[in-house]
């Protein structure tokens, strides 16, 4: 979702976190005072904001704006979903691309809320199996289709930066519900996305 500006700080929080990367910056042996510095524990309270600005969105309201009765009744497919979160455990970025599937049972969605709801659910501290199940659940609730498959792949800046630093490894989770249990189903669906045709 490309925002233009986020205006959404809110201003005790902005306050609140900004105490706290002071603290942190101190901690980290660095002088809160100095003058590259001085102004960063409020950057740092405004990206923070702005990267867990999920927990204020409702997935359910944002996707039901946008549900159109339609009898179209194969795939729809959207690839390349790019997305950006905080890993809960380190809150360091894990990041890479969302695919989404879903076969319509009366009802097809408006394209854009698709992204919409990964990031809605990527703005959060996450684990790259719950933000996987978090999207599928939330399609499959509001959307009631015959079936509705979500992969994603990315690559963990906690697993290359520090810890076993690795920096080829990426790890892919999915999770499938209705017709997508079917393997011709899911077979037809990951061959959709492993190609290159745009
Ligand atoms: N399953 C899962 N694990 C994750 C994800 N993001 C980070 N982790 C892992 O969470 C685990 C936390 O393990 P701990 O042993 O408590 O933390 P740690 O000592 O910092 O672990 P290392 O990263 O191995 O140094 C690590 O194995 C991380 O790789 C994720 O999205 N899914
Ligand atoms: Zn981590």
């Amino acid at each position: 979702m490309a925002y233009k500006y986020f205006e959404e700080y809110n201003h005790k929080t902005t306050e609140k976190l900004k105490d706290n990367f002071r603290e942190i910056i101190q901690g980290v042996g660095e002088d809160p005072e100095r003058e590259g510095v001085v102004k960063t524990p409020e950057r740092a309270a405004k990206a923070m904001q702005f990267l867990t600005q999920g927990y204020a969105m409702d997935a359910e309201k944002i996707l039901k704006k946008a549900i159109f009765e339609e009898s179209y009744d194969e795939m729809v497919v959207v690839k390349d979903i790019e997305l950006y979160s905080l890993c809960e455990h380190h809150m360091l970025p894990f990041f890479g691309k969302a695919h989404i599937a879903y076969i319509p049972n009366g009802k097809i969605i408006g394209l854009s809320k698709l992204p919409r709801v990964v990031d809605i659910f990527a703005r959060r501290l996450q684990v790259q199996e719950r933000l996987t199940h978090d999207i599928l659940e939330c399609l499959n609730k509001t959307l009631k289709p015959q079936g509705v498959a979500v992969v994603i792949e990315a690559v963990h800046m906690c697993m290359m930066m520090r810890g076993v630093q690795k920096q080829n490894s990426a790890t892919t989770t999915s999770g499938f519900r209705g017709q997508f249990k079917k393997i011709e189903t899911r077979e037809e669906f990951l061959k959709l996305i492993s190609s290159d045709l745009r």
